[in-house]
């Protein structure tokens, strides 16, 4: 009993820190390139900055949101009222091949700045080892807290995700910059900023082989891969796949930041893939919308996108764990989205709309196509958010082990009776 109470203190400790950055006293202002300015106080690094400003209305997750890739060069404004009262944890995972390093997202904070309601500066959580404020400080992030979120949200709504700049100290009397010196981040390709530049691997003992297309993965979608069992080799985006495809069992491609016709590159190659090569291909966010373009789709920019951990979507078409008629919660960050195409290009369908603004929210392959290629919008390995629709990693692994035993079948049909080719564990009734 005693001994329990002695394991727990320094837990207990840590856990009760106060926030350790400089005090909450310098100023710091949101200027919006529209003309609006909201006043507050700076934390985190006391620096300068633009960025695209955008909301999300999740309530936890904020390190996760934070190390997202997909939020490069945006200034995050969380609709949820108080942020960091459960700290940062330390962001490393053992480091095996089994594992992608780190327990967030990625390995550093990707956002250009956060807002918040109220910071929180006392912390307490199991596994906090640093507030919010240090952590922001450390990774060179300004923040500022004390301003209404609530009217910047309501602003960004009506008038849409907006241009603006964050100063902080001196910075605050300064003239304000012109509209036209507002950094936009939209005019980079921040994918090629981001994704890696050399191939790396992941579980290469893994049962089946996964490409993985990296415009900015966040690290949770590379573990639900591993997870199942995936061989997983991550390539730069615009990596010439289809000189290398027939090594590989299914093809994978990422989350990622900005226009995606920044990638129009990686699109281009996919259409060949996608023309002259049979294994599964499932792409999330930006790959969903990068096989969207590649099938014929229009991408274009919504007015304020879709941020935040529960956004309804309606599957309408059922292929493996998803069921046509349901309504899945999901996790969604993302600026620009497919345009209805009606009818669907050729040897294309509906899989998911959006319940609240009608958005395309996925695609897949039609049956008659043969293929087996699918595409959401939200994420469904989540990293904040529900796992409601996590098992489409499964159903992703299931078709390509399905395919490949299809495959070795077929290559050994007359040599190798059926029955002493070993059968994967799981073989998908995916439609
Ligand atoms: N999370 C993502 O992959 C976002 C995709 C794209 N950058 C968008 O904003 O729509």
């Amino acid at each position: 009993m005693f001994a329990r109470y002695l394991i727990s203190l320094p837990r207990l400790s840590r856990g009760l820190a106060t926030h350790s950055g400089p005090p909450l006293a310098i100023p710091a202002t949101l200027h919006l390139k529209t003309g609006q300015s909201f006043n507050g106080r700076s934390f985190g690094a006391p620096k300068s900055i633009f960025g695209e400003t955008v909301f999300s209305t999740s309530i936890t997750s904020y390190t996760e949101s934070m190390t997202d890739p997909s939020y490069r060069g945006q200034i995050l404004v969380f609709t949820s009222p108080l942020i960091g009262n459960y700290g940062v944890p330390l962001n490393t995972a053992p480091f095996d091949s089994q594992d992608v390093g780190v327990l967030l997202e990625s390995q550093r904070i990707q956002c250009a700045a956060i807002i918040v309601g109220d910071v929180a500066e006392k912390f307490s959580h199991h596994s906090a080892v640093e507030s919010i404020a240090s952590w922001c400080q450390r990774h060179d992030v300004p923040g500022i807290t004390g301003v209404d979120t609530r009217a910047i949200t309501r602003l960004l709504r009506d008038q849409g995700t907006t241009l603006g700049r964050i100063a902080v100290g001196p910075d605050v009397s300064a003239p304000i910059p012109a509209a036209d010196k507002f950094w936009d981040p939209s005019t980079e390709n921040l994918v090629d900023q981001i994704s890696t530049t050399e191939p790396y691997e992941l579980n290469p003992t893994g049962s089946i082989k996964i490409a993985v297309l990296d415009f900015g993965a966040k690290a949770n979608i590379l573990r639900s891969l591993v997870r199942r069992d995936a061989a997983v080799t991550v390539l730069p985006w615009n990596y010439d796949f289809n000189a290398v495809r027939d090594q590989y069992d299914g093809l994978f491609l990422t989350n990622g930041p900005g226009d995606p016709a920044h990638c129009m590159d990686a699109a281009l190659k996919l259409r060949t893939t996608l023309a002259e090569w049979d294994r599964p291909v499932f792409g999330i966010c930006m790959g969903h919308q990068i096989i969207g373009m590649a099938a014929g789709f229009d991408a274009y920019r919504m007015t304020f996108g879709n941020r935040g951990h529960n956004q309804p979507v309606l599957a309408l078409a059922s292929a493996g764990s998803i069921k046509a008629g349901r309504v899945y919660v999901t996790s969604q960050n993302h600026q620009y989205a497919l345009r209805l195409a009606d009818p669907f290009p050729e040897g294309w369908e509906p899989f998911f709309i959006n319940c609240n603004d009608s958005s395309v929210e996925g695609i897949k392959s039609t049956a008659e196509s043969g293929k087996k290629v699918w595409g959401v919008q939200f994420h469904p390995e989540s990293a904040g958010g529900p796992l409601d629709t996590i098992e489409m990693f499964t159903d992703f692994i299931s078709e390509c082990r399905a395919h490949k035993y299809a495959t070795s079948v077929q290559t050994t049909a007359g040599v190798v009776s059926p029955m002493t080719t070993p059968r994967p564990a799981v073989v998908s009734a995916a439609a």
